[in-house]
């Protein structure tokens, strides 16, 4: 293909998907609309690195797995990093520190024993890190194409269960909380950062329902109570497929933020970790929520920016995003 054919996906492959395609007048002058994408690929990029399987994979299921992508060495300074937080030697500006709702009220220990999740660590140099590996970066770039935000960082460090079941993540699309679009130029990079398996609580994804639409979110009437901002999805087909996601120190999986996804509780001793970071096209734009069913976490975060940043109307959901998201590679255009 010729130069200036693969600038022209490269800028097509940017849009949304729908718009992904030129039209064309053929010679009896009836339109004819041709999209670039080969084999009508929708939801990934055509380069390199994702094999045809991978790239179908994705976009039948909504969610790749890549095994062993991230170093030991690299995990291992990031426990690091996460357990400095723990003990308050650092504390990055921004950093939200969620405790289970199940020993928020209980006695403060200065440990990870009482850390949930760590959120918005765009200020630690060293988990941020892990948001600019280029190992991450090349495989980001193949759904979200060359310039990229890091939008939302988390380090979950999922507790054992302390018998109300509150370890558990209830099933929801992320899409739910962002204030941004096209939705198919955003993605979840989610990296083990020891073995995970069922038995600690590791993703569960109901495969291929990232071609739906974004879903009512609410809190889930669990006897034990919920989690802070843990929304569930309110209407789903209990007998879709769940696929646990198994995986090994540094195997990252890659996922549609419409895919519905959770996790199960954590019936191990041990604190189940996982490191994450949700990317998206520089060149998406931020929607207004008004109207629809994101308005419940709009009031929510706007409830906890003003409690935590004394914040008033003046700063909209958009600039709550806008804040803490940072370029990571290219060139920063709309969000
Ligand atoms: C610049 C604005 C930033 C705004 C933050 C935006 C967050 C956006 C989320 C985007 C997520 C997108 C990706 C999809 C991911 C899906 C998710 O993971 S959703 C979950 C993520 N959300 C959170 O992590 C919630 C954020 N956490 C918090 O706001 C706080 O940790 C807190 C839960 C409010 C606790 O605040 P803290 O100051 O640490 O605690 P206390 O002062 O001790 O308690 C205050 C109050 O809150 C109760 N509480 C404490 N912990 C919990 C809990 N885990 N669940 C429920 N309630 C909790 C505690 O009992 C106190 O209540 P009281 O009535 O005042 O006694
Ligand atoms: N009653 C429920 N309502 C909504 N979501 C639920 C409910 N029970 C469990 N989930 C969520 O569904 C997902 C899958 O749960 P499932 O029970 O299949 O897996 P698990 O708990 O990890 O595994 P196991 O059942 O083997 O312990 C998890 O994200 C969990 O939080
Ligand atoms: O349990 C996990 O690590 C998954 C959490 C999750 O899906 C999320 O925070 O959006
Ligand atoms: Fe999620
Ligand atoms: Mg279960």
């Amino acid at each position: 293909m010729s130069r200036a054919a693969d600038r022209l996906k490269a800028v097509l492959n940017h849009l949304d998907p729908s718009l992904a395609c030129v039209r064309a007048s053929n010679t009896s002058g009836q339109t004819i609309t041709h999209t670039y994408q080969p084999h009508n690929l929708r939801y990934t990029n055509d380069n390199d690195l994702l094999s045809l399987d991978q790239r179908l994979f994705y976009e039948k299921n909504g969610f790749v797995v890549i095994k062993n992508l991230v170093s030991k060495e690299d995990i291992d300074r990031f426990r690091g990093a996460f357990e400095r937080i723990c003990r308050r030697e650092v504390s990055p500006p921004g950093l939200l520190v969620m405790r289970d709702v199940a020993i928020a009220n209980s006695e403060f220990v200065p440990d990870q024993k009482a850390v949930t999740k760590i959120q918005d660590y765009q200020e630690d140099p060293e988990l941020f890190r892990y948001c600019t590996l280029p190992e991450v970066l090349q495989y980001v770039e193949c759904f979200v194409g060359e310039d990229i935000m890091a939008m939302h960082t988390m380090l979950i460090n999922k507790p054992p269960d302390a018998g109300k079941k509150t370890s558990r993540h209830p099933l929801h699309q992320d899409l739910h909380y962002f204030p941004f679009r096209p939705v198919d130029k955003i993605v979840c990079a989610w990296t083990a950062m020891e073995r995970i398996t069922r038995q600690n609580g590791c993703l569960v994804v109901l495969p291929g329902t990232h071609t739906g639409t974004l879903k009512e979110h609410d809190y889930p009437e669990w006897e034990g109570g919920v989690n802070k901002m843990y929304h569930g999805v309110r209407d789903f087909d209990p007998d879709l497929p769940r696929v646990h996601l198994e995986m090994e120190k540094g195997d990252t999986v890659f996922f549609h933020p419409l895919l519905i996804h959770g996790s199960g509780m954590n019936q191990t001793t041990g604190f189940r970790k996982a490191i994450s970071c949700h990317y998206a096209s520089a060149h998406c734009f931020y929607i207004d929520v008004k109207d629809t069913t994101q308005e419940n976490i709009e009031e929510e975060v706007r409830q906890i920016a003003e409690r935590k940043y004394g914040m008033t109307d003046a700063i909209r959901f958009q600039d709550t995003w806008a804040l803490r998201g940072r370029l990571v590679k290219g060139e920063r255009v709309s969000l």
